[in-house]
C-alpha cells in the first residue's frame, strides 16, 4: 500500500503515499463515527396490524426479554383486568349458549342467571374497591366445573368473539378471586385491554448499547386514522396478525373476515410511499391457538382455494407465500416469522432475531458490513 512502518507511527514517505494515507485515515474516521453511532443507535419500531392480533402483547415481551419492567400502569390494574376478563367473558359465554343451540344442566340455569344478572355492575363496581358478591363468584365455579356447556361454547368461540384467553382465565379463577393473589407477569401477558391511545416505549436492548423506540397503536378500523403520522423515520415495521383468526369475523365490522382485512390492511401498508423503502417482519400471531383450530374449523371453509388439510405446516405456507405476494415494492426484505406472542421462551428467540436483523440491516445501510 506504499506505507512505512516506523516502530508504532505510520509515515508517509511519498506525495502519493501522502494521499493515499489521508484517505485511508479519513476512511478509518468516518467508519469509526459511523460505528460509534451504530453502537448507540435509537431504533424507531412500528408495531401495526389488526385489532386483537397481539400487538400490545408482543410489546410486553420486549419489556421482560429486555429486562424492562412491564408498564406501572398494566402491573397496577393487572387485577382489576383480570377480574374483568374473565367475569365478561363468562358473561358472553352464558349470553350466547341459546343462539348456539348449546343446551344446558337445568340444574344450572340459576348460576347463568346470576352472571347475566350482576357481571355488568360488579365489573363497573369493581373499580371502586367493592367485593365481588360471593353469588357470583359461586356461579362461575360451579359453572366452569360442572357445566360441559362452557366448555363446547368456548370452542365456539370464533362465532360470538370471545376473549382468546377465556379458558386461561376460568382455569385460573380460584386464584383471581382470592382477593390476595397478586397478578403474574404471564397473567398479564393473557389480559386483553383494547390499545386506545398510541403508546412509544423505549426499551434500551439487553447487551447492547442500543435502544429500540417502540409504537404500539391500536388496531381496529377507527384507531388506523391515527397511525400515518408516526411513518417518519421508522427503521423497522412489524406487521402482526392472528393466523388464527382465519374463522373469526371483526368486531367492528361483523360482515368482514379478520384474516382477509389483515391482507387488504397488509397491502395497503405495503403501498405506503413513506414505508415504501422500510423493510417488514411479519409475526403470524397466535399459532398454539391455530394449531389447535385446524382440527375442527377447516381452512377451505374460508379460502376455498387451500387443499392442505389440518396440517400445520401446508397451512402456516399458505398464508406466508399469500402475504408475502401481496407486498408491492419487491425491493424490500419481507421476513416472517410464526409466533406464540404470549409465550416468553417463543417470543425470546423470535425477538432476539428481528433485533440482530434489525441491526444488522443498519450496519449494511451504513455501509459497514
Ligand atoms: N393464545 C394466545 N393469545 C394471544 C397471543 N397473542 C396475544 N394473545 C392474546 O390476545 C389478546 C389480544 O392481544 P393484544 O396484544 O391486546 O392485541 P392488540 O393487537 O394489541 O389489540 P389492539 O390494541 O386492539 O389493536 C390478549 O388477550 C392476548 O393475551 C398468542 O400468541 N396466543
Ligand atoms: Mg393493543
Amino acid at each position: 500500500m506504499g506505507i512505512c512502518l516506523s516502530k508504532n507511527n505510520v509515515y508517509p514517505s511519498t506525495p502519493e503515499e501522502k494521499n493515499t494515507n489521508n484517505t485511508i485515515n479519513k476512511q478509518i474516521q468516518e467508519e469509526a463515527k459511523l460505528k460509534e453511532k451504530n453502537d448507540n443507535c435509537t431504533f424507531k419500531v412500528l408495531l401495526l396490524g389488526p385489532a386483537d392480533s397481539g400487538k400490545s402483547t408482543f410489546l410486553k415481551q420486549l419489556r421482560i426479554i429486555n429486562n424492562m419492567p412491564l408498564d406501572e400502569e398494566d402491573i397496577g390494574n393487572a387485577k382489576f383486568v383480570c377480574i374483568s376478563n374473565l367475569l365478561s367473558s363468562m358473561k358472553l359465554i352464558c349470553q350466547n349458549l341459546e343462539s348456539l343451540s348449546i343446551n344446558i344442566n337445568p340444574d344450572n340455569k340459576q348460576y347463568i342467571d346470576i352472571v347475566i344478572g350482576k357481571t355488568d355492575n360488579v365489573i363497573s363496581e369493581y373499580k371502586d374497591k367493592k367485593d365481588i358478591p360471593h353469588d357470583l363468584i359461586e356461579a362461575c365455579k360451579k359453572l366452569w366445573e360442572n357445566e360441559n356447556a362452557i366448555k363446547e361454547c368456548i370452542k365456539l368461540g370464533n362465532k360470538i368473539n370471545l376473549l382468546d384467553s377465556a379458558e386461561y382465565f376460568f382455569d385460573k379463577m380460584n386464584y383471581f378471586f382470592n382477593p390476595s393473589y397478586i397478578p403474574t407477569n404471564e397473567d398479564i401477558l393473557h389480559q386483553r385491554v383494547p390499545t386506545q391511545r398510541i403508546s412509544e416505549t423505549t426499551i434500551p436492548i439487553v447487551d447492547s448499547t442500543n435502544k429500540l423506540r417502540v409504537f404500539d397503536f391500536g388496531g381496529s378500523r377507527s384507531q388506523r386514522l391515527k397511525w400515518a403520522t408516526f411513518f417518519d423515520n421508522v427503521d423497522l415495521v412489524i406487521y402482526i396478525f392472528a393466523i388464527s383468526s382465519y374463522d373469526q369475523n371483526l368486531q367492528e365490522d361483523p360482515k368482514v373476515n379478520r384474516l382477509k382485512d389483515a391482507e387488504q390492511l397488509f397491502k395497503q401498508l405495503s403501498r405506503n410511499k413513506i414505508l415504501w423503502q422500510k423493510n417488514i417482519v411479519i409475526f403470524f400471531n397466535k399459532i398454539d391457538i391455530f394449531k389447535k383450530k385446524l382440527n375442527t374449523s377447516p381452512v377451505s371453509n374460508y379460502y376455498p382455494e387451500y387443499t392442505g388439510g389440518n396440517d400445520y405446516a401446508e397451512a402456516a405456507t399458505f398464508f406466508a407465500k399469500k402475504f408475502v405476494k401481496l407486498n408491492a415494492n419487491k425491493n424490500r426484505i419481507v421476513s416472517t416469522h410464526l409466533t406464540w406472542a404470549t409465550d416468553t421462551k417463543h417470543c425470546s428467540t423470535i425477538i432476539k432475531l428481528t433485533i440482530q436483523s434489525l441491526q444488522q440491516y443498519a450496519l449494511s445501510s451504513a455501509g459497514l458490513t
